[in-house]
């Protein structure tokens, strides 16, 4: 069964003002361990598109599925909680919050889950090894570099163990070896650990990296095709 599958999806922004036709009946499905790129020009959908299988947003017709339920119809208070055990979120601006450690934002997710302290502490650990941090756990966001507060979001998107990660142009922020970085990182939970990973992105070296592209043209989907990936560089 696909971890996610989006059913004729239609979104119309401003209905009643000026419609904008962000989809246009547009299905897709996305099975574990895969490895995806949402990639078309600006404006295309992409976006409006992740949103709509991370439950951010509802569809103005069609529905969304994941793991088999209909997240469309919930309720938003259910939605919450769902995001929470589910989803991952990763964002062009990291989103961190500014206060908390590399360590706290990590745990944060755990907090709100009600997971033991102790449990809390060591998986947040665990993940921050895992994305190269290991001797930035107590820094805060604004004492990071770019790429390195990109991993905490990494981190932080694992925590709860997500069926699945959506990535909204994890990269546009970052410098060439920052992106590598962090693509590297991803390739390899995804290779190792089999985390799904899809993302959004206008950039090439994203692309390059993912098993299956799905090109959104005007709303709709124009293309999506298997290619071969290039390799990541062992982290
Ligand atoms: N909240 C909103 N209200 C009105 N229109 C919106 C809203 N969000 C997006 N749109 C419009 O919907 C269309 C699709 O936008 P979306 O952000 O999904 O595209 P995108 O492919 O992610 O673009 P980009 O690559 O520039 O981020 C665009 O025409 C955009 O202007």
């Amino acid at each position: 069964m696909a971890i996610v599958k989006a059913v004729n999806l239609t979104k119309v922004y401003n209905p009643d003002t000026v419609p904008v036709h962000a989809l246009r009946d547009a299905s897709l499905e996305i099975e574990k361990g895969e490895f995806t790129s949402i990639v078309g020009p600006s404006g295309s959908g992409k976006t409006t598109m992740l949103n709509m299988l991370g439950g951010l947003d509802k569809p103005t017709s069609g529905h969304v599925e994941i793991n088999g339920t209909n997240i469309t119809k919930m309720k938003d208070s259910k939605m919450i909680d769902f995001r929470l055990k589910n989803i991952g979120f990763v964002f062009q601006h990291y989103n961190l919050i500014p206060v908390f450690t590399a360590r706290e934002n990590v745990s944060f997710i755990m907090l709100l889950q009600k997971q033991d302290k102790k449990a809390m502490q060591k998986r947040a650990d665990e993940l921050l090894d895992k994305v190269g941090l290991a001797d930035r756990k107590d820094a805060r966001p604004g004492q990071m570099s770019g790429g390195q507060q990109q991993r905490v979001a990494v981190a932080r998107a694992l925590a709860s163990e997500p069926k699945f990660i959506l990535a909204d142009e994890p990269t546009a922020n970052l410098d060439s070896s920052a992106a590598m970085n962090l693509l590297d990182i991803m390739q390899k939970m995804n290779d190792v650990q089999n985390v799904t990973f899809v993302f959004s992105t206008h950039d090439q070296r994203v692309i390059d990296r993912a098993r299956r592209v799905i090109t959104m043209v005007d709303g709709a989907i124009y293309s999506d095709e298997y290619q071969k990936a290039k390799e990541y560089d062992d982290v």
